[in-house]
């Protein structure tokens, strides 16, 4: 109650009566009433307000238990104290006792056990206890053996056998104890329970679901006056010391009598099974109270200051740190992978293992300047230090530099940060994705709330934009500069700054912002015609639909056109990813979207083989070169951006480029999964990876089944019409058609609560890459298909004023 009053101090209630929690009970202002605070429901679902259970509802011997998150284990065991009610502090003081009987007993029976593993089951065997009496001593006095049948039907053997008790509660009181207990015991009899019963919490940790035969018998014997003997000094007792004693069946006895049976503690521990789960929950409670150790030792350490001097990893740090909401995954993880390592080996843990992990702030109070995450996973001073998982933290997985390498320095070793770990069981590790899977815009607006609104101007629904040409109002803009402060890694700033988007990946190069610039102009251009038409909406309304739409016009360019290049047709048609040509999508199924292994470290990763270093900057593909983006000298650099007509310059050049083939220099797994022929050995007659190939990664590796996945992918033949190998083709056609099933808000979904009307999707379904240009840019003259490089034959280029978008959708 303390706690609770505590929290509802804020309130105020005496007084102004105003707020709805205070409930103010006549006209002295002193006598006022705070209302239980509300409890969620379930799901939360709206519904009747439920008051909020400050206690646990499990009968678990809370009030015993109760401080055992703030003081170690053995503390506890031996420093229970003696409360200040009277009435409260005897039955306190047996149980405490009780419990300490209890881990004596077990200690002399199994003297291996750690203290921890002790305290465990003597915990368990107290609240066992206390369930046993309760539910066979007690409830029955309470409620009379009439209710206990028909409402609770406790199924405890012992009840018949009792004398028929009179009951302490009239009926309606009877039976709504009756149902509040059955919430608790249900897991055993959920069949004969009302339905409404069966959908509420059980107590999964329920004596008789949780104890074995054995220790069910040792259970069985304890009574209050079995207790009360044991620890009280008594030496005569009623047999049933919740009633009164009388001369008959409730008669004192002696202490020793037969009736007071001690329990057995000989049998308690039997498998290795329960030992394991005890020690399970030690273990994950050591790991829990050394990270938050780490933490406060981590606060001193300030690791996030100055980042070293290599740039490359600058770069990649300035890139893709760790967002809080991914830290906090991080942690969790962490744990859970010690957890799995220590009872996989089951040893004692190996607690330097989990050195370095953070407990992310609390995000909630963090201000929109702040969505930028700061901390970087591996110690900045210190890139090369070989020993840094151990001593740095266990997201630094160093590369050793062997003795004779003629590039870096011998012994060294080469810092390399691993992916945060994204694991929500027991089981083995997963990676963290920290931008949204699906294919929803978020390179534009961002993966998360606060990411999106520091781009938002909140006026009218547009975005902040950066004018990089005074003389051209729409076809001037681009993407939002960044602060000043997160210029960081940007190699063109002060005087050229880098920008923000809703990735954080997208000032590293030149070609990247002109596609991001496109696609950014569209939505100002969306926002301004949805403004003109409906001068009534606010800025939210104009924002939401434009974001809808723009996102809709992105996903349908990638399905549409770029996806058939890169996996082929056959691939298209295999796995239903062509969009329709009209009506509605009816293949939404509640599916797993997100980002699957080998999609991210491998098949999509095939873009870095085909990333050409120069790209001419030109008007058209005919005119001449003005100048060149080069990806190396010009990577991190933005200056190329800021020249008057960049953007149309780079698309320009961008156009008239072949992309690099894919290298080609398998998991075979992976390929099983594809339903592709294994690769048994490096000379076989296998079609997929001509003999040369074959013959230069046998050199490399020992075994076809050692290939890294990449490898073995870029190292495949393309599928007919398409730029990857037929198991990249496989895992990519796999995600996208996750992405696509898998997506409530997919733009062709005819959903009730996000589809397009079939008007505007006919009119989205006209968007091309090259429309889109044409429409945002000054770009004089496109192919169609712009993903493709014009020719004379079927590719031709033609004058933009071909390609207009239709302003249908947005009516
Ligand atoms: C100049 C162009 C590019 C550069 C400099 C670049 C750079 C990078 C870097 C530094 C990483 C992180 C590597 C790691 O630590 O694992 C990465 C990851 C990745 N890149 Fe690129 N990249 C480029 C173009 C592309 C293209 C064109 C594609 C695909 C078509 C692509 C697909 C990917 C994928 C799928 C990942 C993995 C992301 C993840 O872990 O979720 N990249 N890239
Ligand atoms: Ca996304």
């Amino acid at each position: 109650m303390a706690k609770f009053v505590k929290l509802q101090d804020g309130l105020a209630c005496c007084g102004n009566g105003r707020n709805a929690e205070c409930l103010n009970i006549g006209p002295n202002i002193l006598d006022c009433y705070i209302r239980s605070a509300p409890a969620l429901l379930k799901h939360c679902s709206l519904g009747r307000r439920e008051q909020m259970n400050i206690a646990t509802a499990f009968i678990d011997a809370g009030p015993i238990y109760q401080n055992l998150k703030d003081s170690s284990k053995e503390e506890i065991a031996s420093s229970f104290t003696i409360g200040t009610s009277p009435t409260k502090s005897s039955l306190h003081d047996l149980l405490v006792d009780e419990h300490n009987w209890a881990a004596d007993q077990l200690l002399k029976k199994f003297p291996d056990m750690s203290v921890e593993l002790i305290f465990e089951e003597a915990r368990k065997f107290l609240i066992a206890e206390i369930q046993h009496i309760t539910f066979e001593h007690f409830l029955p006095l309470l409620l009379g053996e009439e209710t206990m049948v028909q409402d609770v039907d406790l199924i405890l053997l012992g009840i018949a056998e009792n004398p028929v008790y009179g009951s302490l509660l009239g009926p309606t009181f009877g039976c709504i104890m009756a149902l509040q207990f059955q919430k608790v015991y249900h897991t055993i009899i959920l069949s004969k329970l009302p339905y409404f019963c069966q959908a509420k919490f059980g107590d999964s940790y329920w004596y008789t679901n949780r104890l074995s035969q054995d220790q069910l018998e040792e259970v069985q014997k304890v009574s209050i006056s079995g207790m009360i003997c044991r620890h009280q000094k008594a030496s005569i007792i009623q047999k049933d010391s919740f009633k009164e004693a009388d001369n008959f069946s409730n008669i004192p006895l002696f202490c020793n009598s037969s009736v007071f049976s001690t329990p057995d503690f000989s049998r308690w521990i039997t498998t290795t099974e329960k030992l394991r789960n005890s020690q399970f929950d030690y273990v994950l409670g050591e790991c829990i109270l050394k990270i938050s150790e780490e933490k406060r030792n981590q606060k001193s350490q300030n690791l996030r200051e100055g980042f070293h001097n290599s740039v490359a990893l600058k770069s990649y740090g300035s890139m893709m740190l760790a967002k809080d909401e991914a830290v906090v995954e991080a942690n969790i993880s962490f744990i859970l992978l010690e957890a799995t390592r220590s009872l996989v080996k089951q040893e004692n843990m190996v607690l330097d293992r989990i050195q370095g992990v953070y407990i992310g702030e609390d995000f909630g109070k963090k201000s929109d300047d702040q969505c930028n995450p700061k901390d970087y996973p591996c110690d900045p001073t210190n890139p090369y230090r070989c020993d840094s998982s151990r001593t740095v933290s266990a997201s630094c997985f160093p590369i050793p530099v062997p003795s004779d390498d003629l590039h870096f320095e011998p012994f060294s070793c080469l810092s390399f940060v691993r992916s945060l770990p994204a694991q929500k069981t027991l089981g083995y590790r997963n990676q963290m994705n920290q931008v949204s899977s699906y294919l929803d815009g978020s390179v534009m607006y961002g993966s998360t709330k606060c990411e999106g609104d520091r781009l938002r101007t909140f006026q009218d629904g547009k975005m902040k934009t950066t004018q990089i040409s005074k003389t051209r109002r729409h076809y001037g803009i681009t993407i939002s500069q960044s602060d000043e402060a997160e210029q960081d890694g940007c190699v063109s700033s002060p005087e050229f700054p880098c920008f923000i988007a809703g990735d954080d990946r997208n000032s590293q190069q030149a070609l990247l912002i002109a596609v991001h610039t496109v696609f950014h102009r569209e939505h100002d251009r969306i926002a301004t015609l949805l403004k003109e038409i409906n001068s009534e909406w606010d800025d939210e309304r104009i924002y939401q639909e434009t974001r809808k739409l723009i996102s809709a016009q992105f996903a349908h360019i990638v399905y549409n056109e770029y996806l058939p290049i890169i996996i082929g047709q056959k691939f298209i048609d295999d796995n239903e990813l062509r969009p329709l040509k009209d009506g509605f999508y009816e293949g939404y199924k509640n599916c797993d979207a997100s980002i699957l292994q080998p999609f991210a470290t491998a098949a999509f990763r095939f873009g870095h083989s085909t990333v050409t270093r120069f790209t001419p900057m030109q008007e058209t593909i005919q005119s001449p070169a003005t100048k060149v983006v080069d990806l190396a000298s010009d990577f991190l650099n933005m200056t190329k951006v800021y020249e008057t007509e960049a953007i149309e310059q780079i698309l320009g050049g961008m156009h008239g480029r072949h992309q690099m083939m894919t290298d080609r220099f398998i998991d075979d797994a992976v390929r099983a999964f594809c339903g592709l022929s294994r690769l048994t050995s490096f000379y076989s007659i296998f079609s997929d990876i001509d003999q040369d190939g074959l013959t230069e990664i046998g050199k490399v590796y020992e075994s076809p089944d050692d290939i890294d996945l990449f490898t073995g992918i870029v190292s495949e033949k393309p599928v007919p019409g398409g730029i990857v190998g037929p198991t990249a083709a496989c895992i990519i056609a796999e995600q996208f058609k996750r992405l696509k099933q898998c997506d409530r808000f997919y733009y062709e979904n005819g959903l009730d609560y996000a589809r397009f009307s079939i008007e505007q999707l006919k009119e989205i379904r006209k968007v091309t890459m090259s429309s889109m240009i044409c429409v945002n840019t000054k770009v004089p003259k496109l192919s169609k298909d712009v993903f493709s490089v014009p020719d004379s034959y079927a590719i031709q280029y033609v004058s933009c004023n071909a390609h207009t978008i239709s302003e249908k959708t947005i009516e």
